[in-house]
């Protein structure tokens, strides 16, 4: 082993000395170099695409430098794969899924660790149940258990099995990638609690995420890059939202973030929930959405919010009751909807709104036939690739050209696309789940912009978020739910405020 000529390694505990990354033209990481001290949580922070999870999967086994070193605890650490990484007590909970579906939680959990449970050539099942319960109920969470299946979990349970697994190591480093975002209010005060009892015995945490108040909240220092390079870095007692934004942006980034104001809205009716009911969370659930309305629905992540959104697109079957628009038509399947001018922002993006292995132009144009034809059914390429180049542009999309793979591209940019997709379309009613989940501040504001500009134009949109700051900036009227039915109804005249909110959904 090579060994750093220091006698304190717990300053840097982490040592990041020039590591660069290159992906063929593309450079992720521009010589990198930068020491986190051990026992702290260390905030990443920076625009998309710049270099975040790039350097935190380098860190655990995901992938290899392309030049650099890394030092962990003095030594050279150069882990071949994420179970070595892991073993040696680098564990991360990455942006996406890092659960496979078709098994249980224990499954998950122990994935490739199985002999652990060896019993001669069986592998006891009951005793691996036993100790990924253990784990779970170390951490205090009960919305599932160790037997049950994947599948059936949403994108909150799924974000807890990857933790539960990242404890079962005992890590000495504790990466978590933008998964707050993916957290309801309880989850989120979960893994804090979790980061701190953590750094109280001595882990130290890297901590990625684009809210600022969060990070200055959790972190005790914030390194900060921009397009692949270290930019520096933010001790405590120099924290501060402006500076921030300036070393990530390398500007000044004024304006106001939300819409904030009393415009109101039509009294027109453009999509009622009338009584409906789903397999599972909505009973017999009314809901309104006026013209030039942006309504806010927020809640506890089980509290059905993300049901609701996809029952009314016609993506979840109504058993009872039923979704309607204004001239009466029926919404009863995604197809039905799309043609009634209707869009819907997936929250689980890489699941239910991506086609990973297309590429960018493929993925935003696929819903707009329409828009690029250029003789009865035939399309335009042409029109397709200005129509893509145009969204990339206007969302700043990061990626080589329109033909770049989504599956490469950083999770705030893959979001983009799916916002761009549907935006494209001009669409009259938008329903969307948590549509600024991983990306930056300046393409929040962005997002935010084209949103209100939408309102105002007349378009109707649903605004589902686990976001208060969003919810109260952006909407015109906020329903709280809780246990699938609503819990508060609040107009912006009566004013928002987070206390209230909370309240609601607890
Ligand atoms: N496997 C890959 N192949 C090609 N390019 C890649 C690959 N992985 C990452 N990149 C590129 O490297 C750059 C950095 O991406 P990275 O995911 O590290 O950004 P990030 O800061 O984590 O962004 P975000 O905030 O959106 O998650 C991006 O331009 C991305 O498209």
């Amino acid at each position: 082993m090579e060994m750093v000529k220091s006698d304190d390694f717990n300053d840097r505990f982490i040592e990041v000395s020039k590591v660069s990354k290159h992906f063929g033209v593309t450079v992720a990481l521009n010589e990198v170099s930068f020491t986190v001290p051990k026992g702290l949580v260390c905030g990443l922070v920076g625009e998309n695409g710049s270099g975040k999870s790039t350097l935190a999967s380098i860190l655990a086994g995901i992938q290899d430098e392309t030049s650099g070193k890394i030092y962990l605890d003095g030594q050279k650490w150069n882990p071949g794969s994420v179970l070595e990484a892991q073993k040696n007590g680098v564990a991360m909970i990455v942006q996406e899924t890092g659960t496979i579906e078709n098994i249980s939680v224990a499954e998950n959990i122990f994935l490739g660790q199985e002999m652990l449970f060896s019993k001669g050539i069986f592998i006891s099942r009951k005793k691996m149940f036993a100790a990924a319960q253990r784990i779970l109920d170390e951490l205090e969470i009960t919305s599932f258990n160790a037997e049950s299946p994947t599948s059936k979990l949403d994108l909150q349970d799924r974000k807890l099995v990857e933790i539960a697994k990242a404890m079962y190591w005992n890590p000495k480093v504790f990466i978590v990638d933008e998964t707050t975002t993916a957290l309801s209010h309880i989850g989120r005060e979960l893994l804090y609690a979790l980061m701190k009892k953590l750094t109280s015995k001595g882990t130290t945490v890297l901590f990625i995420s684009h809210d600022l108040e969060e990070l200055m909240e959790q972190c005790d220092i914030i390194h900060v890059l921009r397009d692949g390079d270290y930019i520096g870095t933010l001790e405590k007692n120099q924290f501060d939202t402006d500076r921030m934004k300036e070393m990530m942006i390398g500007r000044n980034l004024e304006g106001d973030y939300y819409h904030a104001d009393e415009e109101g809205y039509g009294d027109e009716v453009v999509l009622r929930a009338d009584q409906i009911t789903t397999l599972e969370d909505l009973l017999c659930f009314n809901l309104e959405l006026h013209k030039g309305e942006v309504l806010g629905i927020g809640g506890l992540s089980d509290c059905g919010m993300h049901t609701l959104g996809k029952a009314l697109f016609g993506a979840e079957k109504v058993l009872d009751g039923k979704v309607t628009l204004a001239d009466g038509s029926v919404i009863d399947s995604t197809k039905k909807a799309v043609r009634h001018k209707m869009a819907y922002l997936s929250k689980n993006r890489d699941r239910e709104s991506l086609a990973l292995n297309a590429t960018v132009k493929e993925n935003i144009v696929s819903i707009a036939h329409d828009i690029n034809k250029a003789f009865g059914p035939l399309l335009s390429f042409k029109k397709e690739s200005q129509y893509a180049k145009k969204q990339i542009e206007d969302l700043s999309i990061k990626c080589a050209s329109e033909n770049h793979l989504v599956s490469t591209l950083s999770g705030g940019n893959k979001q983009k696309i799916v916002f761009g997709k549907w935006i494209g379309v001009d669409s009259d009613i938008l329903i969307m789940d948590c549509p600024t989940r991983g990306v930056d501040i300046g393409v929040k504001a962005a997002m935010y912009k084209l949103i209100y500009e939408m309102k105002k134009s007349g378009k109707s949109i649903l605004l589902i978020s686990e976001e208060l700051p969003e919810l109260i900036g952006m909407s015109d009227r906020i329903i709280i739910m809780k246990d699938g039915a609503i819990s508060a109804e609040i107009h912006r005249s009566e004013g928002f405020s987070e206390h209230k909110l909370i309240n609601a959904m607890l």
